[in-house]
């Protein structure tokens, strides 16, 4: 149970980021994408062979240095059912590099119908009382907004397996504000609230560095809010997307971390991916480009968090 995996693999590198592979075709290489295309033709099938060369290279470059990696599911939706197929062989390679992957799925639905998720995603798919893999991710981002019992199918299959899960608390898009900045009557926020709901519903999983297996989705660009809830939520690890293409700073996010540097990871998913369009040169150094935006990442977020 708990986040305990993530954290080690995080304190090894000395690391507290997570690259994000959010891949489209426009940011593969032209001469990848056209070595595909000659095998495969252009369409569905040339695009996915095309994404899972380039999620390889990136996952090559990078896995010493970033302890995770998040493949966002829409990306691969995209692509019809090659894309969530070649999704699967993304996350197994992930998982060979030694790699945590945590599969941005944001689901969330009624009690039912999130077991079949979280069967699908975590613990196996159940068929004739056994269980069988399917996209074994490590550990899968949830919005938790219609309710607890939408949460926790998820904690009880990645119960099993020392897994876990994020939930969308305080987002980074622009439209967050709208509906979680909403003060209730005791003046609290909708988003207080459903971190502090979330909290307790893992309580009891905490792990050796204290923290429950049901981590929360504090946006970057919203540092004032993870101030807060870094202070309101001790035992609740954050996923702080939105640092680089959104805005977000290592200032910022400095907030998500406690005083031990522990307790949360910073994504980038463009600024990694696309940092060979800043090269000037055509593509065929987009992996040593994307391992120096991760290095450039971690010493910039390093200036400000040491983790212990
Ligand atoms: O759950 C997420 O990862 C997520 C939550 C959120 O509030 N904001 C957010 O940007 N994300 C995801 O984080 C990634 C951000 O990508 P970049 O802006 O390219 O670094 C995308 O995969 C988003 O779907």
């Amino acid at each position: 149970m708990s986040f305990d995996v993530l954290q080690e693999k995080i304190r090894a590198m000395k690391n507290p980021t997570v690259a994000g592979l959010d891949a489209r075709i426009e940011y593969v290489p032209e001469y990848i994408r056209q070595a595909a295309y000659e095998q495969y033709g252009v369409g569905l099938k040339g695009a996915c062979e095309a994404i899972y060369q380039f999620n390889v290279g990136l996952m090559d470059a990078l896995c010493d240095i970033v302890p995770a990696v998040k493949p966002q599911a829409a990306y691969y939706e995209n692509l019809g059912w090659q894309g969530m197929e070649m999704l699967e062989r993304t996350i197994r390679y992930a998982k060979s590099k030694g790699l945590f992957v945590i599969a941005d799925i944001k689901r969330g639905d009624i009690g039912s119908t999130a077991t079949a998720y979280a069967e699908g995603w975590l613990s196996g798919a159940g068929i004739e009382g056994q269980q069988f893999k399917s996209f074994d991710a490590d550990c899968v981002t949830l919005n938790g907004y219609m309710g607890s019992d939408s949460i926790k199918p998820f904690l009880e299959a990645a119960k099993a397996e020392d897994k876990c899960a994020f939930v969308l608390v305080k987002t980074s898009n622009p439209g967050s504000g709208e509906l979680q900045d909403v003060k209730t009557a005791d003046g609290r926020t909708v988003y207080q609230v459903m971190g502090t709901l979330n909290e307790s519903i893992a309580a009891g999983t905490e792990g050796k560095y204290g923290f429950t297996m049901a981590g929360a989705v504090t946006g970057a660009t919203y540092p004032e809010q993870i101030r807060q809830l870094r202070a309101d939520l001790p035992h609740t690890f954050f996923l702080v997307p939105g640092y680089g293409a959104q805005g977000g700073t290592a200032a910022d996010v400095k907030y998500a971390f406690d005083a031990q540097g522990h307790g949360a990871i910073v994504n980038s998913s463009r600024g990694i991916m696309c940092a060979w369009k800043k090269t000037g040169g055509d593509g065929h150094d987009f992996a040593q480009a994307a391992r120096n935006a991760a290095i450039a990442m971690r010493d910039d977020i390093a200036q400000f968090v040491t983790v212990e």
